[in-house]
């Protein structure tokens, strides 16, 4: 069995207040778009999971989410035969894109379809939340409003048809360290989710582009000039508009016009900002749990 685990980038990212457990509460527009880890899943007649990856700087034990997803379902199922997995990663690691997060959604629906477990998507995203308050949005997919940690998931129309070029810079931030350092106090003005939202619902493209914020974004370019830089690159290159996604430090541009996005991802490449550059289009699903799309 074959499954796609697709990226996400946050349209839009506001951070509300911290809960007495150290999480936060957001309200951020979800999108998938087209870039995707493979997970090749076969049953084995051994108990237990093998993991492998084509990186070899990534763990293949409990550590991994989607060794941690197959585990938990295999266990509360009390499924006696075993699961050889090979994860292929494309998106890029600790990127703010929900890598990790993605390929455990996709372990889920796996293991659930391989061992006939006959959860619903629902019961799934209940489960979900225990490996990473993005996968349950990552079995969801498509255009979502995320509220609480991430997990309360509303689905939003289909945004525009545009381009979304990726530009990723070769340091990492990590999401703990980014939430810790947010000033919730010295947010002066918060993004605009509502407006946001209402662009998206009128299909606006350039009303949803000139909202697109992430109020992480100023505190981590403050520490990683090079995001502002890229940033600024896209859209001298005719980026509607340039965003960090999640807490970063991949930077992602919407564009109207192919052609222009693959110009910009020629500059982006040439200008040695970024380790990888990525040029791709938003993704829509198109209903059912549908990870293998
Ligand atoms: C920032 C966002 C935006 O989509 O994405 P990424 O940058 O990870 O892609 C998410 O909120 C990341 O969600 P996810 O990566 O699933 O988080 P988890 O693994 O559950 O948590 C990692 C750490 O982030 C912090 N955390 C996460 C989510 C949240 N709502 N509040 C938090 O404070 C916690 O300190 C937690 O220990
Ligand atoms: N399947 C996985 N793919 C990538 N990283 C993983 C995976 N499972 C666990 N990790 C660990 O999680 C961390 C961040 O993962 P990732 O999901 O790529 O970040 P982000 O949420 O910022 O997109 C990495 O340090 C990595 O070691």
């Amino acid at each position: 069995m074959r499954l796609k685990a697709m990226a996400k980038i946050n349209l839009g990212l506001d951070v509300l207040g911290k809960r007495e457990d150290g999480y936060h509460e957001v309200r951020m527009i979800m999108q998938t778009i087209r870039m995707y880890d493979i997970l090749d899943i076969r049953k084995t007649r051994r108990p237990g999971i093998v993991l492998t990856t084509n990186l070899p700087f990534i763990p293949t034990d409990q550590r991994n989410l989607v060794y941690k997803a197959a585990q938990m379902l295999m266990e509360e199922f009390d499924v006696e035969e075993g699961l050889s997995i090979k994860l292929r990663k494309i998106i890029p690691v600790a990127a703010g894109m929900a890598g990790g997060s993605s390929d455990a959604a996709a372990a889920f629906v796996g293991v659930n379809r391989m061992f006939h477990l006959g959860l619903t998507e629902e019961q799934l995203m209940e489960r979900a939340v225990k490996v990473g308050a993005d996968v349950p949005y990552c079995i969801m997919r498509g255009t979502a409003l995320a509220e609480g940690i991430g997990e309360k998931l509303t689905r939003l129309p289909e945004v525009p048809k545009c381009y979304v070029l990726i530009g990723k810079p070769g340091i990492n931030v990590s999401t703990k360290t980014a939430y810790e350092n947010l000033n919730l106090e010295g947010i002066g003005k918060h993004p605009d989710i509502d407006g946001l939202i209402g662009a998206i619902r009128n299909n606006d493209l350039y009303a949803m582009a000139s909202r697109m914020e992430n109020v992480f974004e100023p505190g981590i370019i403050r520490q990683y000039p090079v995001i502002g830089n890229i940033k600024n690159l896209m859209e001298e290159k005719g980026a509607l508009k340039a965003v960090m996604s999640g807490s970063g430090p991949t930077v992602f541009g919407i564009f109207d016009n192919r052609d222009k996005m693959a110009a910009a991802a020629r500059s982006l490449r040439k200008s040695g900002l970024a380790k990888t550059v990525f040029a791709t289009d938003i993704y829509n699903r198109d209903g059912g749990v549908t990870n293998d799309k």
